[in-house]
């Protein structure tokens, strides 16, 4: 089924709120008898959505990120505006380079007040191979190492980056990097290969 403007909007609006409730549903601390309420709603509105759906979640178009780039730094690259579950990112293309703001919040907790490292890796890889799909290649993360050089805040403004370090036939690497305050707490280091496909 093809989706309308209008359509895209309301499922993109529809899994924003989604994030909401996930967040305030793993923070909250009301009485045991609102909790049970809520829990009621959620379900219903589980029930009521999957009524009509699909096998999978809505697949963003491969040149999505290409288009973006050719548009320039001030059209960026959504991510996981299907996707509850993936981490919301605004990716801006910059010449050679990718960059994206994130305030990361209670969800994605690892050590008491700092971003789980599994996350960190989730990030990169998206940065990476988002960075690598807007310059029109189709291709897979065959390894990506991380070093995790300092601790990584929660709710505070974190900087990504990501930009293509050599390209050799199929076989791409990358390099991203986590910054908060203008010092690195991440790097990483991805080979992406180049697939035949779709
Ligand atoms: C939301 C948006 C996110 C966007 C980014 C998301 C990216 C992802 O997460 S992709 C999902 C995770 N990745 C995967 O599932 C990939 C699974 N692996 C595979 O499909 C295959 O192993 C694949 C395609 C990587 C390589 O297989 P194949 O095409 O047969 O390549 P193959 O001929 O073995 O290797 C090609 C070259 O790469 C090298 N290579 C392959 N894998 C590796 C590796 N893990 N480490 C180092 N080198 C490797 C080989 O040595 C070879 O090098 P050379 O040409 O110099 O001899």
């Amino acid at each position: 089924m093809d989706i309308t403007p209008e359509r895209q909007q309301a499922a993109n609006d529809l899994v924003a709120a989604t994030r909401e409730v996930m967040l305030a549903a793993s923070v909250t601390d009301m009485d045991l008898d609102e909790m049970r309420a809520a829990e009621r709603v959620l379900t219903e509105v589980a029930r009521m959505l999957g009524k009509r759906a699909r096998p999978r979640v809505v697949r963003a178009p491969f040149d999505g990120p290409a288009t973006a780039r050719s548009a320039g730094p001030d059209h960026p690259w959504p991510l996981f505006a299907y996707n509850p579950l993936g981490i919301p990112l605004q990716i801006h293309f910059d010449g050679d380079g990718a960059t994206a703001r994130l305030t990361p919040d209670a969800l994605y907790e690892g050590p008491p007040d700092l971003l789980h490292g599994g996350f960190s890796a989730g990030l990169m890889d998206c940065m990476l191979g988002v960075l690598i799909q807007a310059q029109g290649r189709r291709a897979v993360t065959a390894s990506l190492d991380l070093s995790y050089l300092r601790p990584t805040p929660l709710d505070q403004p974190l900087d990504l980056r990501s930009r293509i370090a050599e390209i050799s036939g199929r076989k791409i690497t990358a390099e991203g990097w986590i910054e908060h305050e203008g010092r690195r707490t991440v790097e990483a280091r991805g080979l992406f290969i180049e697939i035949d496909g779709t």
